[in-house]
């Protein structure tokens, strides 16, 4: 039988002072640079970070495949270093590139990935069986791998990773090269997985939307530290005040809108971009129709009103001073 230790007594994921450099003749890439992390047992955690910020680097640790120089990680509850097996047995680790075999079916390759764990004859072919009802790939579960979407091969990779039923399981860009549909597929899968199994999950991700959608808990990384943590919804509280978006008719109306708004209690950081007028209000919801109010008595004409919580963007702009999308076309460069 599969093992499936006990993560109660602690925490499923604990990394303290992570470090690991990369070096070779003409550079040192400082992956990860003293990371701490703690994930409670039946946590969905989202590693949050663009290109090379050390994301790939902390799961392979975590997942016994590559060594910190410096820190300490359990998984649970087992050293990474120390005891590597014993957190093998602990994990499912799904990578970024495929690990299934194109020439067999779906169904042979969690059929194999069932046998390598261990488990019976019989066992196995109901594993397989109840893990392609689950991903809704029963009915192409006899098909060549090679024959699938993008999307089935990658949910067949995640079931492969779920065999042997782990306690912590890694997913390292999901979702990464689907299509929009096939995104939001697996999206619904896995979060539907989650609830069910009570299972702690870490994956990494650049997509703040993927983050913000399946993520109870999300860890920004930047250049191999983590920048903050909390739930999607602390993390956006913590930047008090929604954003309050007004469309006038031109730049000359906008800057009359500002002076209106600039005097209206509760309006924040108000600013005028063309002919849009941007400001934030701790309750938008509140303070929306006082402004509104307050532009038709000056005769001042509203093209059209939004009013938006902060996203992750938003945030993420505030920790690091550049903007999410930013960092991707930096991290890009320099990479
Ligand atoms: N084997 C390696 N040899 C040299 N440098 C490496 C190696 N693996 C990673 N790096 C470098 O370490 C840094 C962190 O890489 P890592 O893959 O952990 O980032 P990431 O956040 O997962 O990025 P991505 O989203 O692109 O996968 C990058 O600058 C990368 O180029």
């Amino acid at each position: 039988m599969p093992q499936r230790p006990d993560t109660r007594s602690g925490p499923a994921i604990d990394v303290a002072g992570l470090t690991k450099t990369y070096r070779s003749h003409h550079r040192t890439v400082h992956a990860l640079d003293g990371l701490d992390l703690v994930v409670e047992p039946g946590t969905v955690l989202g590693l949050l970070g663009p290109n090379g910020a050390g994301k790939s680097t902390t799961v392979r640790i975590l997942a016994t495949l590559a060594l910190p120089d410096a820190g300490v990680a359990r998984v649970a509850g087992h050293d990474v270093v120390r005891d590597a097996a014993a957190v093998r047995r602990s994990i499912g680790y799904v990578a970024q590139k495929p690990v299934t075999r194109p020439l067999d079916t779906g169904r042979e390759n969690l059929l194999l990935a069932a046998r390598l764990h261990g488990l019976g004859r019989r066992e196995a072919a109901s594993r397989a069986a109840a893990l392609l009802d689950a991903f809704g790939l029963t009915e192409s579960a006899d098909r060549l791998v090679r024959t699938y979407s993008g999307g089935m091969a990658r949910k067949l990779d995640v079931a492969v990773g779920l065999v042997h039923r782990p306690a912590v399981l890694f997913l390292d860009e999901p979702t990464t090269g689907l299509d929009p549909e096939a995104r939001a597929e697996l999206w619904a899968e896995l979060s539907r997985l989650a609830d069910d199994s009570g299972m702690t999950v870490l994956l990494t991700t650049h997509y703040l939307d993927e983050a913000d959608r399946l993520a109870d808990q999300v860890v920004i990384v930047d250049r191999g530290r983590v920048v903050t943590r909390g739930t999607p919804d602390a993390l956006k509280d913590q930047l008090h005040g929604d954003g309050i978006s007004i469309d006038l008719p031109d730049a000359a109306t906008a800057a009359l809108a500002a002076s209106v708004a600039a005097r209206v209690a509760g309006l924040r950081e108000v600013g005028v971009d063309g002919r849009r007028l941007r400001a934030r209000a701790t309750s938008g919801a509140g303070t929306l129709p006082v402004l509104l109010a307050a532009l038709d008595g000056a005769a001042v004409p509203v093209l059209a009103a939004s009013l938006a919580r902060p996203s992750l963007d938003d945030v993420y702009l505030h920790h690091t001073g550049r903007t999410f999308e930013a960092s991707m076309t930096q991290a890009e460069v320099t990479a």
